[in-house]
């Protein structure tokens, strides 16, 4: 089980990657990105969850390198976004991401959307950045079942990771499943619901016993499932709260009841029908 703040997963290529991070999607705002990413780092976070979409590579790339902690004790992703799928539009991007970050590795790239068909020469461009050391791990976002088999079809490097949205009202349970089988880590992506469920009873209930938040408890649910994590915040308090985690532990029953408040409902796209 996870331990701490910096614990890490090993990813199927050998590369660690903390189980939690920061999200930084809506953090458009120069200095209150900067101050939230400062944060988060003196707090104990190492992992920090961007893409080229959120349009704050460049805020991203100068809070890493004005932090305390070396590039190389940190852990970045980020993604290349729909327009830029395809093989040379890839390495394009990429490379604008990079210049963005104003770094010279990433250490996770993921396909941000499986685009039809495009998805598998953008993978192509992956493996290839991969075989060159620009990124030390790739994966994908808002694959499912089906992408994941096409991409094992027709490629040669297998994804180290899924991000996907997942949360108690979307629990993702066959996708997890599938995943784990593969070797895939899991990441889940809106992890808290946007804190759309601080006012659930059974998530209430649970959290007054462990002296605990409700978002908590579902932090701490994604951990026991072995899913990563990357909650957005920008408010110090909730940072800290968001990493929190560690001085208590979830029964089975308790964890099933947490699992049990899936309704299959999506906050964000679907990923068979999506159109952006
Ligand atoms: N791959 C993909 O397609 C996607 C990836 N992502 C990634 O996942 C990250 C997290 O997902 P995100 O959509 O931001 O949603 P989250 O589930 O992380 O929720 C963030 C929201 O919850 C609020 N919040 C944070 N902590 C708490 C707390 N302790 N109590 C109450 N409210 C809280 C934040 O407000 P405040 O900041 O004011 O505290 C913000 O409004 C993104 O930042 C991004 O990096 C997100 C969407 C899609
Ligand atoms: O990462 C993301 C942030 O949210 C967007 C929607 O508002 C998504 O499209 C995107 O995947």
């Amino acid at each position: 089980m996870v331990k701490n703040l910096q614990d890490t997963i090993t990813l199927h290529n050998g590369i660690k990657m903390p189980y939690v991070g920061l999200g930084v999607y809506k953090m458009e705002d120069r200095q209150e990105a900067v101050h939230a990413i400062h944060h988060a780092i003196d707090y104990g976070y190492r992992s920090i969850d961007t893409a080229h979409i959120y349009q704050n590579e460049r805020v991203v790339g100068e809070a890493i390198k004005d932090s305390r902690v070396a590039r190389a004790d940190l852990f970045l992703t980020t993604k290349v976004w729909n327009y830029d799928q395809g093989y040379d539009s890839t390495l394009k991007a990429f490379e604008a991401s990079l210049k963005g970050l104003n770094m010279d590795y990433i250490d996770l790239y993921l396909i941000h959307w499986p685009v039809k068909p495009k998805y598998l020469d953008t993978w192509r461009a992956l493996e290839r950045l991969y075989d060159e050391k620009l990124v030390r791990a790739i994966g994908v976002s808002n694959f499912q079942i089906h992408h994941l088999e096409d991409l094992a079809a027709h490629s040669n490097e297998k994804p180290v990771i899924n991000q996907i949205e997942c949360h108690p009202r979307l629990t993702q349970e066959k996708l997890r499943e599938y995943c784990n089988e593969h070797s895939i880590a899991v990441e889940a992506w809106s992890p808290i619901a946007k804190g759309r469920l601080l006012e659930e009873p059974t998530l209430n209930h649970i959290a007054s016993k462990h002296g605990k938040t409700s978002v908590q408890i579902i932090l701490r649910w994604h951990l026991q499932n072995g899913t990563v994590i990357i909650p957005k915040s920008v408010r110090e308090e909730r940072i800290k709260e968001n990493a929190d985690l560690f001085d208590f532990e979830l029964s089975l029953s308790e964890m099933n009841d947490i699992s049990a408040l899936n309704l299959n409902e999506r906050i964000g796209a679907d990923p068979d029908n999506f159109d952006f």
